[in-house]
């Protein structure tokens, strides 16, 4: 809405028009602008039950303008978890340089929320429809942990499926550059349809999404979703469970593994309908003397109470 309005108002308008929804803590408005408060160092959705002076506020049209002025998400109306439109919108409103930038970094990024909790639940309740998988896995049986998972049947149900080929034009100029880091003669296309063609060709025919369920003592040991020689380097996890609520423990670790070093841990920050991006295999690390090799594995730790599902989204198809 707010790209007509600015057509048709002189700025001046437009902001007190912006105003009066603050006032008004009009939710009909959440996602249109958002609100920083020079006071408080934080932006807010326009409905937000705090109340602001006048003189301490302005206005920007995206979250990524907010937080490029130095501003943090409200931590009671949460903008940073209001979600926009469809699952296309969501992805391309995420902050994919900085998701590039802490990739580079660390081998992964926080993305953000990118599901809701309808979708949350209605991925957790479609669990045990058989029709939608190709394979259930019972983790103890490969030594993987203990839990289990499924992966998602071709074609995907939709949700699923516009995750992954959304998500993978966002990463795939990050995994190109990653390639001609390591010196790797390859490049990625630019849409999905036409890197599952080529993992096709490879032999890697059966699609990678899938759904990991966790009870009380389950875990998921460290390690890399390798399915064959066709890797995308960059993979997804997105919780759907709330942490401390739906369940306790089963905290999303990983490891990197630079030469001549001894591993780091890290663990990633995760909420429900949150996504993390992360290195699958090897990631280019710039160090004094030039390019280093870095491994990363990933895992989750036991699961001390409740039940924890996660959606995994992995590029490459499988074997
Ligand atoms: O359950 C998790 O958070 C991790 C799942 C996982 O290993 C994956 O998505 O590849
Ligand atoms: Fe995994």
């Amino acid at each position: 809405m707010s790209a007509s309005l600015r057509l048709v108002h002189p700025p001046e308008d437009l902001d007190s028009e912006r105003w009066d929804a603050v006032l008004r803590r009009d939710a009909s408005a959440d996602g249109t602008f958002w609100t920083c408060v020079k006071t408080t160092g934080v932006y807010c959705l326009p409905s937000c039950s705090g109340r602001p002076k006048r003189e301490n506020v302005f206005f920007t049209e995206t979250r990524a303008e907010a937080e490029a002025a130095g501003f943090r998400p409200c931590k009671r109306c949460r903008p940073d978890r209001f979600l926009i439109g469809g699952v296309k919108d969501r992805i391309d409103e995420l902050d994919w340089g900085r998701a590039h930038d802490a990739l580079n970094t660390n081998g992964w990024a926080a993305l953000g929320r990118l599901l809701s909790d309808e979708d949350c639940a209605g991925l957790i309740n479609a669990y045990e429809e058989d029709a939608l998988y190709r394979s259930r896995v019972v983790m103890r049986r490969h030594g993987f942990g203990e839990g289990e998972y499924r992966y998602f049947a071709d074609p995907a149900p939709q949700l699923v499926s516009d995750l992954r080929t959304g998500l993978y034009e966002k990463l795939a100029p990050l995994a190109n550059e990653w390639a001609k880091a390591l010196k790797q003669d390859r490049t990625y296309p630019h849409d999905h349809a036409a890197y599952r063609r080529r993992c096709a060709k490879a032999g890697q025919k059966r699609p990678t999404p899938l759904i990991l369920k966790y009870g009380p003592g389950d875990y998921n040991r460290l390690h890399q979703d390798l399915y064959g020689g066709e890797v995308f380097p960059i993979q997804i996890a997105i919780l759907l469970s709330q942490p401390g609520r739906d369940f306790e423990g089963g905290e999303f670790v990983m490891t990197e593994q630079t030469p001549r070093r001894q591993s780091r841990a890290m663990v990633a920050p995760l909420e429900k309908g949150s996504a993390i991006a992360f290195a699958v295999n090897e990631r280019p690390l710039e160090g004094a003397r030039g390019t280093y090799r870095v491994k990363m594995r990933h895992g989750v730790s036991e699961v001390r109470s409740g039940a924890r599902y996660c959606l995994g989204v992995i590029f490459h198809d499988a074997a």
